[in-house]
């Protein structure tokens, strides 16, 4: 399975379950991992054949940028509804850092995979000369 990656991605938003997390802005950091037929994109060398990183960083920045969110889990899973909604991204690990949720120098959030990993080429080819997809 190929990965297009994006780490790092720090996106400000409003957080928190309590009141006075509710009256300011922070930063999030987003790590993702999305699966994508990084080959294919590869023969053609276009950008239309590719999981275009660019394009899902800026709708990502736009939907956390402009929504609130109790729960980092709410966010998280926000996020990763729409790399497979609009993004056609099979499988999504994503994960979500609040930085500075519960004290300097700790860092908490979430890791959530969403969505079916691709089968390697390797394990399509076993699973044809099997002939039982239990064989994979
Ligand atoms: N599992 C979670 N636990 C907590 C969250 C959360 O989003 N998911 N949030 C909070 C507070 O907002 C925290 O960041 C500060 O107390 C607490 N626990």
């Amino acid at each position: 399975m190929d990965i297009v990656y994006i780490r790092g991605l720090s996106i400000e938003t409003t957080i928190g379950i309590h009141d006075w997390e509710k009256q300011l802005r922070r930063p999030v950091i987003l790590d993702l991992e999305m699966a994508s037929d990084v080959a294919a994109a590869a023969a053609t060398d276009r950008i239309e054949d590719a999981l275009d990183y660019d394009a899902v960083t800026k709708r990502l920045t736009q939907e956390v940028s402009s929504n609130q969110f109790e729960l980092v889990e709410t966010l998280a899973e926000r996020c990763a509804a729409i790399l497979i909604a609009e993004f056609g991204v099979p499988w999504v690990r994503l994960s979500l850092n609040k930085p500075g949720a519960v004290g300097e120098g700790v860092d908490v959030g979430v890791l959530i995979e969403r969505g079916e990993r691709p089968r390697s080429a390797a394990i399509e080819g076993a699973i044809a000369r099997c002939g039982d997809p239990a064989c994979g």
